[in-house]
């Protein structure tokens, strides 16, 4: 399972003058940002900044310009061993190409899921629906629902299986949708940090199980953030949306910048507690 792949791979994403209009004003005005495997970066900005905006054109699902190019590292296929396309990407053999894309393969966690209550779909039906071919409403097979909990049991959530969705805490259901977003392994994992459903205690171990996903696989973390506690603690590095532009660094850079201490004033990092 992609679960178990390590970190085996160099990569990096580069976006190059990324701009988004809308009633003719900029919301994003080239944006240049290079990311890194193994990194996870948080970004941060008031409300209406235009950290969302930023996720979705990066999706491709709002009209934006710029480019988005992910180089990276494959299997050059003759290791000899199954090739799945996560194989292609993840395996370690020594016989490696590189490769350069224009749509890399994105993970994506909203910052909530909308579902009806009541409703009788089941985190086991989630899982069918996302990663299986088979019609969700067939008997599950005890193979299915084998691999539904080894999907899940990538962030901890497999004795979830049996749940309703709709009874699912905040916490849980991210944690369900987190697993989903990483299997198969994506080359850039989206986050959009819970603000509703979740409690302290909830973010915290949330900032945990990404810190977690960032160790184990050498992918690229980018995390929508509210709490900027948290992401000093955790990102490796920040970026600062203001004003339809991006400031990046590290988190001393980013929240000891003038225009950062303007929105949110001065917020203790964790070697000054
Ligand atoms: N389709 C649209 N048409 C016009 N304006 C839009 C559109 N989509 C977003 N906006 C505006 O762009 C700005 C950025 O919105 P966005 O949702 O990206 O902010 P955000 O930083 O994610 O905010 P929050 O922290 O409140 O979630 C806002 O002023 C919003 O009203």
């Amino acid at each position: 399972m992609p679960c178990l792949v390590g970190k085996s791979h160099v990569c990096c994403t580069r976006i190059e003058n990324l701009s988004v209009k809308a009633g003719g004003e900029y919301i994003l005005k080239d944006i240049n940002l290079h990311l890194h495997c193994g990194e996870l970066t948080a970004i941060v900005g008031r409300n209406g900044a235009g950290k969302t905006t930023f996720i979705k054109a990066l999706l491709n699902t709002i009209p934006h310009s710029g480019n988005i190019i992910f180089e990276g590292e494959r299997c050059a296929g003759n290791c000899g061993k199954d090739h799945t396309t996560d194989h292609d990407r993840f395996c370690t053999c020594r016989k490696r190409i590189p490769y350069t894309t224009t749509k890399p393969v994105f993970g994506y966690v909203p910052q909530t899921l909308s579902v009806e209550p009541g409703s009788p779909v089941c985190v086991e039906d989630l899982v069918f629906a996302c990663t299986s071919k088979r019609p969700v409403w067939l008997r599950h097979r005890k193979k299915d629902i084998e691999a539904a909990s080894e999907i899940l049991s990538c962030t901890n959530s497999h004795q979830l299986l049996k749940r309703r969705v709709c009874d699912l805490s905040g916490g849980e259901l991210q944690r369900v949708m987190l697993a989903l977003a990483i299997n198969p392994l994506p080359d850039i994992l989206l986050l959009d940090e819970p603000v509703s459903g979740v409690d302290r205690v909830g973010l915290k171990s949330f900032y945990e199980l990404v810190s977690s996903i960032r160790r184990d696989f050498d992918i690229t973390i980018l995390l929508i953030s509210h709490d900027l506690d948290l992401v000093a603690r955790h990102a490796d590095r920040v970026v600062f949306i203001n004003n339809a532009s991006a400031v990046v660094g590290t988190v001393k850079d980013v929240y000891r910048q003038k225009d950062f201490m303007e929105v949110f004033g001065h917020i203790m990092l964790p070697d000054e507690y």
